[in-house]
């Protein structure tokens, strides 16, 4: 049995709260009208495998939604359907008042949506310091001749770029190593600078794919509460893409479950925890890699 089914089967059991306490619910983003991000009957196949069957997901204007899944669910699929990598074969996605049979992943930030991915996305050799100003590269005007001669536009360009990027460094403590190269620190820090990258810009969403994957339980719970602070100061809405259960009980408002592609499940953590659709979809996969 791989450690991730035993947290899932734990998880269940018990729900931890390992990294504090748990967020209350943004009662008053939530009442604020309709969804931030949805999808809407989407479908994605690879050929003959079903990655993603007639998904309905709707997540509130700053909420924390966390989806989960066994391997294989279809969780992958379908951030990079709402990120625009992939274009479904059915279905639509809305992003605030706007919907796309495809995002351009080039029109996701200047939808107010950042993401960070799965396996880390880096520019290695970069400094810290520069890797996240890249999260505000669409909002740069100045030219790259403007920039050359320096003109007073170019000027303010930078001085902007420079002081959003060191006020996110400090919210998330990397000041101290922003001129170090991304590729030279630790996996943990590595993957909270992807953090800063993706805060730098002040999203109005947020989309988390494995944020704690490979990390340690210390790293986990920073990162946990750096998502947490993260959540607050902005009032964003979050998407978290985990595989800790834990940690998905104790920041998510709500879970949606996928399994083989399809959603058996969505609602608050405590609800999911408890539904049978659910228990089934896990314990059917331990039962069947302990035997
Ligand atoms: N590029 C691809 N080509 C072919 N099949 C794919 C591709 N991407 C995903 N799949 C298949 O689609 C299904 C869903 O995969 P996906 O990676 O979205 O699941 P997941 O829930 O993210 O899994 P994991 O937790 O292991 O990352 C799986 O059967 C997978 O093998």
């Amino acid at each position: 049995m791989t450690a991730f089914l035993l947290d899932v089967a734990q998880g269940f059991a018990a729900p931890s709260d390992q990294s504090g306490v748990r967020a209350e619910p943004q009662v008053a983003h939530l009442e604020r009208g309709g969804a931030a991000l949805a999808l809407s009957g989407v479908s994605l196949s690879f050929g003959g495998v079903s990655a993603l069957s007639g998904i309905d997901l709707a997540v509130r204007p700053g909420e924390i939604r966390a989806i989960i899944g066994p391997n294989g669910a279809g969780k992958s699929s379908l951030v990079n359907v709402l990120s625009g990598l992939y274009r479904p074969d059915r279905g639509e996605i809305g992003i605030g008042d706007e919907r796309f049979a495809r995002v351009r992943p080039s029109r996701l930030a200047h939808l107010g949506l950042a993401r960070t991915f799965q396996n880390l996305a880096l520019f290695r050799g970069l400094s810290v310091r520069d890797n996240v100003a890249t999260g505000l590269a669409h909002r740069r005007r100045a030219t790259w001749l403007g920039n050359v001669l320096g003109t007073p536009g170019a000027r303010r360009d930078a001085r902007a770029v420079a002081w959003a990027v060191d006020e996110v460094l400090a919210e998330l403590r990397l000041g101290a190593i922003a001129d170090r190269p991304a590729g030279a620190l630790p996996y943990g820090l590595q993957k909270r600078v992807e953090l800063a990258r993706a805060l730098v810009a002040r999203p109005r969403v947020l989309v988390l794919d494995e944020p704690m994957a490979g990390m340690t339980a210390t790293e986990k719970a920073e990162m946990a509460a750096d998502i947490r602070a993260a959540h607050a100061r902005l009032g964003c809405t979050i998407v978290l893409i985990e595989h800790d259960v834990g940690i998905v009980m104790s920041l998510s408002d709500r879970v949606a479950v996928l399994d083989y592609g399809r959603k058996i499940a969505d609602g608050t953590p405590a609800a999911v925890s408890t539904d049978p659709a659910v228990i089934d979809a896990y314990l059917g996969t331990v039962h069947a890699e302990a035997a």
